[in-house]
């Protein structure tokens, strides 16, 4: 009669064949069921010699071994890839560099050692050349990937799911999600939101000349990036739910803001092994962080449901772009729109400031000249209003941005998508990608390729947007992408803009700022971590009123 101990070894083969063909990330479906295995043949064996114990160690351990060897073997489709062999044997390294924060770092040197297609992990490519951008990302491309699972903040049974943009894998669900999206964001509502801008950035402005009039010293020192985050936190908050967050007058007193930031921690490293982030779900004292934040959302949605219906924020856009046959669950839709609204919309945007403010810091001849290009459209003198239509014919200060966002972009480098497991994989070019290959686009590392930005990719220079007709400058917007490409491109990017460039143009022109003398500015891009959006360290500024 075979031993029990073979049965064991097979059954671990089997359950390896199993979960490379399905991946489930389900702790139900998988490691539960899979767990039960060497319980019932130590329970049907009458041989003696065999523990529940043995039998677990002999399944674990065949099932690893099976799993390292294939990964690692010419057999694996991604064999003819090259990467380091930790990335090929498990995203657990990724996972271990992503808790250091510098995965793009990571990922750019591997680029620089293994050329334009490395191997990331397992299953999982990240690609940097610029051809491939559109058959990725594009309306023909793949659809979103695991990632999604990872980050996502509800566990996979939840029947919310179905209404989730950010995490939609089907393309068509994907669209009829993203269309109430595309509408709150063009034309009038985005006008609309104009008005919103202007009186929550008056109310900061009024806030910094307050911090500088009360300082003993006549120096206004401030964190720059608390009050930004602030900033675009209350800002998201009236666009979302028709009422600031007031963090900019009360401060984080709820701890709603790190709530937000630290909930974002575990799924930055939980997003690379789906399967643990299942786990956390099922542990009942974590991820509270984000439970808290979920929690303080829903109630935010349901209060703006009870208000009044014609107020004109990104709800009202939203409701009336909804088909009628989608209204039925709106408390579901609202509160996920807006989750996603808040998370999408105030890091991101506070992350591209704070940048932008460092680098005209720390050039301050760009400062100068961007504060004569805005003299020159609104005299400061005449106190005539910064109009928020003109901005986007600002030369110098559209190139300021858009050279921060390519050395900084928010989103790092995480754009991911995967063709569906077990599908036939697609030829791109000479370049075969084999079918539930996940793969990376990294716009860092893209922004900062020389063949693509060059002299200087490493170097603030925004001039190299402004001169026209010099072959030695190099600028190709298609490997451009801070707001990603293609049909789940950012939703937001048109209101991104907009904040962008009013809050630039309104700090340059009414503050002379400076770095507090203690800050050492070098120590600030260390301390740029990517936590799925960027964290960020202190910016410690002095800031004077320009009339003064
Ligand atoms: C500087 C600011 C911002 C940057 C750099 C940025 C960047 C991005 C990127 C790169 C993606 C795509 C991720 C991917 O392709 O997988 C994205 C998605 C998204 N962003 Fe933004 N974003 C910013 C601000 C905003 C704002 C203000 C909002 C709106 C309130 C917003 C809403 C969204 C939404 C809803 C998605 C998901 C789109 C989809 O799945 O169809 N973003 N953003």
């Amino acid at each position: 009669m075979v031993s029990v101990k073979y049965v064991d070894v097979f059954l671990a083969i089997l359950a390896h064949i199993w979960l490379r063909n399905r991946q489930p990330i389900s702790l139900r479906r998988s490691i539960v069921p899979m767990g039960l295995i060497p319980c019932m043949l130590a329970y049907c064996s009458d041989d003696p010699g065999v523990s529940v114990l043995n039998l677990y160690l002999i399944f674990v351990l065949t099932l690893l071994t099976s799993i390292l060897t294939y990964r690692i073997s010419p057999f694996h489709p991604l064999a003819q890839y090259p990467g380091p062999l930790l990335c090929k044997i498990s995203k657990l390294w990724t996972a271990y560099i992503a808790y250091r924060g510098k995965l793009h770092h990571y990922h750019r040197m591997l680029h620089f050692q293994y050329g334009p297609i490395v191997r990331v992990g397992p299953n999982e490519l990240s690609i940097c050349d610029k051809d491939f951008i559109s058959h990725i990302l594009g309306p023909t491309g793949l659809p979103k990937g695991p990632l999604w699972d990872g980050r996502s903040f509800s566990s996979t049974t939840d029947k919310n799911n179905d209404n989730k943009l950010i995490s939609m894998k089907n393309p068509v669900r994907h669209a009829q999600l993203r269309k109430p999206w595309n509408q709150a964001f063009k034309g009038t509502p985005l006008k609309t939101y104009e008005e919103t801008l202007i009186n929550e950035v008056n109310q900061f402005i009024g806030l910094l000349e307050n911090t500088y009039q009360t300082s003993p010293d006549r120096k206004g020192r401030i964190n720059l990036t608390q009050w930004i985050s602030y900033l675009s936190f209350d800002f998201m908050g009236t666009i979302a739910f028709g009422d600031s967050f007031n963090l900019l007058r009360d401060g984080d007193k709820d701890g709603i803001f790190k709530n937000m930031e630290n909930g974002l921690f575990w799924p930055s490293i939980l997003q690379h092994v789906p399967w643990l982030t299942r786990i956390m779900h099922a542990t009942p004292f974590a991820g509270g962080s984000i439970k808290q934040f979920a929690a303080f959302a829903m109630q935010q949605a349901q209060r703006r449901l009870a208000q009044d219906v014609q107020k004109h924020d990104f709800f009202y856009f939203m409701l009336n772009a909804l088909e009628s046959d989608s209204r039925n669950d709106l408390i579901p839709f609202i509160f996920n729109n807006s989750v996603l609204a808040i998370v999408a919309g105030s890091d991101t945007t506070a992350t591209a400031l704070c940048n932008i403010i460092y680098y005209l810091l720390r050039y301050p001849s760009y400062f100068k000249r961007l504060r004569q290009e805005i003299d020159e459209v609104f005299s400061f003198l005449d106190c005539a209003p910064v109009n928020i239509s003109q901005l986007p014919d600002l030369k110098l200060l559209n190139a300021i941005i858009n050279e921060t966002l390519r050395l900084q972009p928010p989103l790092p480098n995480s754009l991911q998508r995967a063709s569906e497991l077990g599908s036939q994989g697609n030829m791109y070019g000479k370049t075969f990608i084999p079918g539930g290959t996940a793969v990376i686009i990294p716009p860092y590392t893209l922004h900062r390729h020389p063949s693509y930005f060059s002299p200087r990719p490493d170097e603030y220079w925004p001039d190299r947007w402004l001169i026209e007709n010099d072959p030695t400058i190099i600028l190709d917007l298609g490997a451009f992408i801070p707001f990603s490409y293609g049909p789940a491109n950012c939703a937001g990017k048109p209101l991104a803009m907009q904040e962008l460039r009013y809050i630039t143009a309104v700090l340059v022109r009414q503050f002379d700022i400076t770095f507090d003398p203690a800050f050492q500015p070098e120590s600030w891009e260390d301390a740029l971590v990517d936590r799925f959006v960027i964290a960020k360290g202190p910016l410690p500024v002095v800031i004077t009123p320009r009339s003064s």
